[in-house]
């Protein structure tokens, strides 16, 4: 996988550089690119923003550094990147955007700041390559390049040979649309509190019913909303594998 990032902080993106991104980028899975958006300035300030018209706070990108980066980075081949454009008034982030991403051969990935950029860059890269404005959540930062951290992180975990245990991506929380069971390790007694016995019985039956059973009231209780969203037929179905 391709990725090139543009921004005016390419320094914020220095922890890509480190852990299992900078061991994935090490050995040729992830070949990644930071670029410093003022590259495609021409003037001498190098000024990649200005005031917004209708008036209001702030500024805005202007369109002419984007235009040329991105015309730079996303020449016409084929199949075209997808760029990636973390925002507040994205769509939510979510473990199958991740996967979708994880499957583009190219992703370019737009870091906004100030009060964003010109929407008219988004609507002409949309003529030619898809674009998805993505927000972690609702709140706001200073910019979009923490939002590239969690996303491409989340994204580049999935891509084959990363993780050393591809076997975590099988139950993990939200990989079937579930918050994870709670996790134990030894000792079997910690101050007290008990591992659950069920989790030390052996009967890979039982461990996998209570793990279920206790995904469900997890999310049931703290994420109501993905329960509502899970395919219960495909539920029935995990139900008669475990
Ligand atoms: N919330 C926000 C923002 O304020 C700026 C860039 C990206 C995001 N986000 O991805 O959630």
């Amino acid at each position: 996988m391709r990725v090139d990032i543009v921004s005016i902080f390419p320094e914020y993106l220095a922890p890509l550089d480190l852990s299992l991104i900078g061991k994935a980028r090490a050995n040729g899975t992830l070949r990644l690119a930071v670029h410093d958006l003022r590259t495609w300035t021409h003037d001498v300030h190098r000024t990649v923003d200005d005031t917004p018209y209708g008036g209001g706070p702030g500024m805005v990108m202007r369109p002419e550094p984007w235009g040329e980066a991105l015309d730079s980075l996303a020449p016409a081949e084929v199949p075209p990147p997808h760029l990636v454009v973390p925002a507040p008034t994205g769509v939510p982030f979510t473990q199958a955007l991740a996967h979708e991403l994880a499957a583009a051969p190219h992703l370019l990935f737009a870091c906004g700041r100030y009060e964003g950029i010109d929407q008219r860059v988004l609507d002409h890269a949309a003529t030619r390559m898809p674009v998805t404005e993505v927000s972690l959540g609702d709140y706001v930062l200073f910019g979009g390049e923490v939002a590239v951290l969690v996303i491409l992180e989340a994204v580049t975990r999935l891509l084959p040979g990363v993780l050393g245990n591809a076997g975590s991506l099988e139950d993990e929380s939200h990989a079937h649309g579930l918050l994870e069971a709670p996790m134990y390790t030894k000792p079997a007694t910690w101050r007290g509190l008990d591992v659950p016995e069920v989790l030390r019985s052996g009967d890979h039956g039982r461990i996998a019913r209570w793990r279920r059973d206790a995904a469900l009231t997890r999310t049931a209780l703290r994420r109501p909303d993905l329960l509502a969203a899970l395919d219960l037929g495909t539920l029935d179905k995990r139900d008669m594998v475990a």
